[in-house]
């Protein structure tokens, strides 16, 4: 299968580089175009893959289309390829936040029959340990969401979920990423507040990040469980984690994904 990617951004160029290092796909089957020719070029040439001419190009030349600009370039970008696309009928796969199946359908064509899967990757997949989600219109077949799947399982896990819950699918995979780098920031700082250097601080807070998830999937407890574990009676852990809900730890977290599931609705708008 002929894969192109529309934008070689982060994600696509993340992407790009687990298949090939996944060793499930060839470098030659891979496509892509950026804003310019030059840079698809120069993008093409880093990840060993082809660039095409223009975007209309490489609609044709492709089974799989994977649309990874920002949101608000869809219009633009599937305006200019949208009749190609109705000729050519690719395997539409878009990883865009907030733009729904239905925007997307309305955005190619009104009338067309065009088979659309919303994926929902994480930056995880830089290393092949992405998160990602999809789930597809009712004109997808079973090979073709296992197709897209095999893509993704390349990078990471896939989950297939109903389009109703890809917004929560986003804050707590697709953006937490970002929300994990905070919070082992805050760890690293407060080390250094209390006397180590930053970059000690920064790997001994990412090292125990990383451990703590990779205990929790290998046991069969909870968090909560694991918890209880760590603080041990009158101790140190308890004493912190009495501080951090005092200051609603918790529900200060669930506010952040919240306002990223509040925002996701209004990009689909
Ligand atoms: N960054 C992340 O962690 C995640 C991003 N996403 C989604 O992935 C998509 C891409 O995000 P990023 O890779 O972070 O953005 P990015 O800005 O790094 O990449 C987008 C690329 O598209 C190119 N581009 C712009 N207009 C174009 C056009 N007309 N034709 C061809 N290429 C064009 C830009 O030059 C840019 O390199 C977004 O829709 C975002 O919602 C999804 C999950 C995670
Ligand atoms: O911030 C965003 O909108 C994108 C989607 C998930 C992660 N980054």
């Amino acid at each position: 299968m002929k894969i192109g990617f529309i934008g070689a951004g982060n994600m696509a160029q993340a992407i790009i580089k687990g298949m090939v290092a996944s060793g499930s796909f060839k470098a030659s089957n891979i496509f892509l175009t950026a804003s310019t020719s030059e840079r698809a070029q120069q993008r093409a040439q880093q990840l060993g893959v082809s660039a095409s001419l223009n975007n209309t190009s490489l609609v044709k030349e492709v089974d799989c289309l994977i649309l990874a600009v920002k949101p608000n370039k869809f219009e633009g970008v599937l305006a200019e390829i949208g009749s190609v696309l109705v000729e050519k009928q690719p395997i539409v796969v878009s990883i865009a936040a907030g733009l729904t199946l239905d925007t997307l359908a309305n955005l190619i064509s009104e009338h067309s029959a065009q088979k659309i899967i919303r994926v929902m990757p994480n930056m995880n997949v830089t290393i092949r340990k992405g998160v990602s989600a999809l789930c597809s219109n009712l004109f997808v077949s079973e090979d073709d969401i296992t197709a897209v799947e095999k893509i993704f399982q390349s990078v990471g896990s896939t989950y297939r979920l109903e389009e109703k819950d890809f917004a929560n699918f986003t804050s707590i995979a697709g953006c937490s990423p970002a929300y994990t780098y905070l919070f082992i920031d805050a760890l690293s700082r407060a080390g250094v507040k209390n006397g180590l250097p930053k970059d000690i601080a920064t790997k001994i807070a990412a090292e125990t990040v990383l451990g703590s998830a990779e205990t929790l999937l290998n046991v069969e407890e909870t968090p909560w469980d694991m918890i209880d574990k760590v603080c041990s009676p009158g101790g140190t852990t308890v004493a912190g984690l009495v501080a951090l809900e005092d200051e609603k730890f918790i529900s200060t977290v669930i506010k952040g994904l919240d306002a990223t599931i509040k925002r996701d609705s209004e990009l689909g708008k």
